[in-house]
């Protein structure tokens, strides 16, 4: 299926030898809202396709956030793997209640397909993710190959990438995760997601949406890692719950080479521990992409 919505180059920055680009499209997944997104591309690309390597940012983001604080330009370049930085949600639905809280509407769409009538028309961030944005830069000609894709993010972006790998059919190598919201279904957070965007609330998001119900029933081989910090207030507070993701994942026979949860010792939620471990997961992910 060919998508051909017009991209607008709204900046363009050079970084690392490649290019940070900003762009912005209509998008008929997010219900013709204009929708932007930040493209690296290393060098390597004005030689052919390389791989893309996808970022999904948490709570409050937008395509900025991971681009301009994750420290991941730089490995990218050296492993000549492209960066695609989707925005975290659709902007200016006008749904009553969709800008009253930080966790809920804009800047937190939880990379699912809403099933309420108020919220279905716009809110699809896992058919953005999953297949629109492809099919968009596909046809735009921009050197990419997405044969050869990963996929990674931070808390709610974590969720995103661990669902979007584990329920894709495999359409990712790989996937790997800072601070994951690791089974939203038992979680604030998930809860009021599921429950504001889903006619069937956290029963619905379970099959589909939740990553700790998917490992425990996914039979094939996973490339996956996952880092928290112990210092990290959410965690603290129940909303990531990794160890349960871990608990399931080696329930159902996977691991450590296939699924990897690390502790770190006194890092918390922020972008500093995503930058210090940002460069570990660019080369977690160029070992599937380059393979
Ligand atoms: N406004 C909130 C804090 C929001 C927050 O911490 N967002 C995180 C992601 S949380 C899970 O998805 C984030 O990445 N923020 C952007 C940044 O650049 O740090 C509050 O008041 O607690």
């Amino acid at each position: 299926m060919s998508n051909t919505a017009v991209l607008e180059k709204l900046s363009s920055n050079r970084a690392f030898g490649g290019e940070l680009a900003k762009y912005k499209f209509k998008s008929a997944a997010l219900g013709g809202l204009d929708t932007n997104f930040n493209l690296f591309l290393p060098g390597k690309a004005s030689g052919g396709n390389v791989p893309v390597l996808v970022y999904l940012a948490g709570l409050t983001c937008t395509e900025d956030n991971g681009a301009q604080k994750g420290s991941f330009l730089g490995p990218a370049a050296k492993e000549g793997i492209a960066i695609l930085f989707p925005d975290t949600s659709p902007r200016g639905a006008g749904i009553p209640g969709e800008d009253d809280s930080w966790d809920f509407g804009t800047g937190a769409g939880f990379y699912i397909n809403a099933t309420k009538p108020e919220w279905s028309k716009h809110y699809n961030m896992r058919t953005h993710v999953l297949f629109e944005l492809p099919q968009v830069l596909e046809a735009a000609g921009l050197p990419l190959d997405f044969k050869r894709q990963s996929i990674f993010g931070h808390s709610m972006g974590g969720h995103g990438a661990l669902s979007l790998y584990l329920s894709s059919s495999k359409q990712y190598r790989s996937a790997s995760a800072f601070a994951p919201i690791s089974n939203p279904v038992n979680a604030p957070w998930g809860k009021k997601a599921f429950d504001g965007y889903l006619q069937g609330g956290s029963d619905e998001a379970r099959e589909q949406y939740d990553s700790t119900e998917l490992i425990s029933k996914y039979k094939d081989t996973v490339h996956i890692l996952v880092d928290y910090g112990t210092e990290d207030n959410f965690y603290k507070n129940g909303q990531l719950l990794p160890e349960n993701f871990l608990k399931a994942a080696r329930l159902a026979g996977f691991d450590e080479m296939q699924v990897r949860v690390r502790e770190q010792e006194g890092y918390d939620h922020s972008y500093y521990f995503i930058s210090t471990f940002g460069e570990d997961h660019i080369h977690f992910h160029a070992n599937f992409l380059k393979a």
